[in-house]
């Protein structure tokens, strides 16, 4: 739904769920990957969705960000359709993907430079932010002559992170932001997710570790076989245990760790 004079939700306006998806399905081959499955993330909200290898995670969040075009279901981002009004919805979102492409041939500087200007963003601007965001994220010094072909992993995904957040969203939908990143640098992207919840941004991530997703996030859905089998508030969906327990009751099933691989033992 979007407002009658067909305008975009004002910045504060928190009428509508920040992230909503409403039975996105999507199969490979007759493989049902996300099996209808529904989100909804109040505005505010700092969302952690998690599950196993295959769960479907990553096809549910490309779908949902206009990334994958899903057989059956509706994503909106603050009442906007993600697939009837992308350019719209975009504004609106940061999104770091799995496995992102990038251009290779640039520095990282650069990229944020042409994505900034891509977005309609003027040069002050995207050069003040672009500053901003290398420095916060040490992506400056010598790195700044670095091709983005030879970043490492952790590296890609700190940079990623910067092009999610040069045109200042109010929704940021990362896949793994922390797969790969250092402890320092961790802490550091800890700080700015946090920062940007604190001043009204609303963030889902999925992630493997549960650790972290019991530290940052106040809400969490855990998915399995491409259905979210429970979402909740951190607290209650733990009941007392820790999360990674209730995780592991909830979809674990693997007993194979302690028989086999008997060339291994010593
Ligand atoms: N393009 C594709 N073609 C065929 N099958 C796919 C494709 N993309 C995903 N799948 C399948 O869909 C299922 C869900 O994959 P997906 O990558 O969404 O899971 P995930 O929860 O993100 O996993 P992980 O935690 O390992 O990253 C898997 O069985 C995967 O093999």
């Amino acid at each position: 739904m979007t407002s009658a004079e067909g305008a975009p939700p004002p910045a504060g306006d928190n009428q509508h769920p920040a992230f909503e998806l409403v039975a996105l399905h999507k199969e490979f081959g007759g493989y049902a990957a996300v099996k209808r499955a529904h989100l909804r993330v109040r505005p505010g909200s700092f969302y952690g969705l998690v599950g196993p290898n295959g769960a479907g995670k990553t096809t549910l969040l490309s779908m949902a960000v206009g990334l994958q075009r899903p057989d059956e279901g509706r994503a909106r981002v603050f009442g906007i359709d993600v697939w009837e009004e992308p350019e719209r919805a975009k504004e609106l979102m940061g999104v770091l993907p799995d496995g992102l492409a990038m251009p290779e041939q640039l520095t990282g500087r650069e990229l944020l430079t042409y994505l900034g200007r891509l977005r309609g963003l003027d040069r002050d601007t995207v050069d003040a932010r672009a500053d901003e965001l290398l420095a916060v994220l040490e992506l400056t010094g010598d790195v700044e002559r670095t091709l983005i072909l030879d970043y490492s992993t952790g590296m890609r995904k700190k940079i990623g992170l910067a092009t999610a957040l040069l045109h200042g969203p109010r929704l940021l939908v990362l896949d793994e932001p922390f797969e790969a990143v250092d402890p320092v640098s961790a802490v550091v992207l800890k700080g700015i997710l946090n920062r940007f919840v604190a001043s009204g941004g609303s963030v889902v991530l999925s992630s493997h570790v549960m650790a972290l997703v019991e530290q940052l996030c106040d809400t969490v859905a855990v998915m399995a076989k491409g259905q979210v089998v429970v979402e909740g508030p951190v607290a209650e969906v733990r009941g007392g245990k820790t999360l990674e327990e209730t995780f592991v009751e909830l979809v674990g099933h693997h007993t194979g760790g302690e028989k086999g691989l008997s060339w291994l033992s010593r």
